[in-house]
């Protein structure tokens, strides 16, 4: 398992390794004790998988504030996105800086994301599935987003010319950057 740091604490790229063969390859996804390895101490309790049909569906910018604080490990099962992760823990020396990678189901990479970032996703084909574990469990007056084209944020999604974000009307309604009120803050540590 290969674990690669970003310019955001705590967020991290992480490639488990594959064992081709002529049927084609098998990998762990997930293990606690490679983690436990690697000093990630996270404890899942909850998979995600959605599907988004159109190239271009947007999904985020979202986060669970505490007591439901989410932690999330992000892979694509089917196709390939574009994941990106925002800080949005309050005196952290990146607040509100963004870190964005393709994971796809060739290159096989996940990105971890701590709780206190908010997390969203573009697909880059048709049919592409998002499957990912959470370190809480689904809160929903813990749900909160921010609009993933802020213009403070400035996240360069990778939207190819002439695509239509495909966007739930929660989403297409989500508040901007500014006046936001963080629920995290940041306590020295990712
Ligand atoms: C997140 C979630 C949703 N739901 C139900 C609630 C709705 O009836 C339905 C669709 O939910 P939503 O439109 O919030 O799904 P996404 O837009 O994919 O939201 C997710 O997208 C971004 C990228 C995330 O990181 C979060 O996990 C999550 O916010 O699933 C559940 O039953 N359990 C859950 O954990």
């Amino acid at each position: 398992m290969q674990v690669e740091p970003t310019p955001l604490s705590g967020v991290l790229v992480i490639t488990p390794k594959r064992f081709g063969d002529h049927r084609g390859f098998f990998s762990e996804s997930y293990s606690a004790k490679r983690f436990a390895e690697a000093g990630i101490e996270i404890e899942f309790v909850q998979d995600n998988h959605s599907v988004s049909e159109a190239v271009g569906t947007v999904r985020g910018l979202h986060f669970q504030a505490p007591p439901h604080a989410q932690a999330k490990l992000v892979r694509c099962g089917c196709g390939r996105l574009w994941d990106v992760a925002v800080d949005i823990r309050e005196g952290s020396p990146t607040y509100g800086q963004w870190f964005g990678t393709e994971l796809s189901f060739e290159n096989g990479k996940q990105l971890l994301i701590p709780a206190g970032f908010a997390h969203g996703f573009v697909t880059l084909e048709p049919g592409t599935e998002i499957v990912y574990k959470c370190s809480d469990y689904y809160a929903p007056d813990c749900e909160g987003a921010i609009r993933w084209d802020d213009p403070d944020l400035g996240i360069d999604w990778p939207l190819s010319a002439g695509i239509e974000p495909v966007l739930s009307g929660k989403d297409a309604e989500a508040p901007l950057f500014a006046g936001f009120d963080s629920p995290f803050t940041w306590e020295g540590a990712a």
